[in-house]
């Protein structure tokens, strides 16, 4: 589903006349298949979240291919880029990144907004996934009315409504107490498991790459690992 060959990325830091060059990714490969969980796992620093960025199309590598689904996106436009990321791609962050004037429904609905789905197609798959993740209770709340886990399950409702079939998580579980941190890696399982959907964690935690079916490390520039776990 995922196929990533030789990715190169540099970036260029500091003053004019005193730049220095930073090699963040020196030749990266991986595969990943489909309704698999990975965790991308290593130091601060080591490029995790640029691996994600470049993965989601924000940011262009500077060399190398990127294979999804049979299509190459590596030198995609813009354009073209965003256009790919609304069908392929949710997105799960540390900080939940919701709308605070927008309730949960309407955070929730918003991809499809963007989308152009009509309204009352919208308000079904809307309620629908508020019961997958739990939230009926709270679809007229604004954000900074729930818990942290709430929070957080309104994000991933809003990764999946568009039905991608790959959701990137940059430290989904970084800003909750361990409990709620076990309910969310519950949920990203269930939701792996029953919607079929492939998440690619990034992650220091090791109970949150537990769920991984495989654990890539980034070192000194390279993307390591990759033994299956048995469940
Ligand atoms: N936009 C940027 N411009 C210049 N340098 C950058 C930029 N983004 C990241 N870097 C540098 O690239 C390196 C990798 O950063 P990145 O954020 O990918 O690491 P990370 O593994 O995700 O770290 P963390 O776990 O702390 O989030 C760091 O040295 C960082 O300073």
């Amino acid at each position: 589903m995922i196929k990533v060959d030789s990715l190169k990325h540099t970036f260029t830091i500091g003053k004019k006349g005193k730049e220095n060059r930073v090699e963040v990714l020196k030749g990266i490969n991986f595969n990943i298949e489909s309704k698999e969980i990975v965790a991308i796992v290593g130091k601060s620093g080591s490029g995790k979240s640029t691996l994600l960025q470049i993965l989601a199309g924000f940011l262009k590598a500077d060399s190398g291919s990127i294979i999804i689904n049979n299509t190459e996106i590596a030198h995609f436009s813009e354009k073209e880029s965003a256009a790919f990321r609304m069908n392929h791609f949710g997105f799960v962050f540390q900080n939940f990144q919701l709308l605070p004037g927008q309730t949960v429904f309407e955070n929730i609905e918003l991809p499809l907004k963007l989308k152009g789905i009509r309204q009352p197609v919208r308000k079904k798959k809307v309620q629908e996934i508020l019961k997958k993740v739990g939230l009926m209770e709270v679809e007229d709340h604004y954000p900074n009315e729930l818990s942290g886990g709430q929070q957080q399950r309104v994000a991933i409702a809003r990764a999946m409504i568009t039905n991608p079939p790959i959701i990137l998580a940059d430290e989904p579980t970084g800003s909750l107490d361990s409990q709620t941190e076990q309910d969310i890696l519950l949920l990203i399982q269930q939701l792996n498991k029953n919607e079929g959907i492939t998440f690619v964690i990034i992650t220091h935690d090791e109970e949150v790459a537990s769920i991984a079916n495989r654990k890539l490390r980034m070192s000194d520039g390279f993307l390591v690992g990759g033994t299956k776990y048995a469940f």
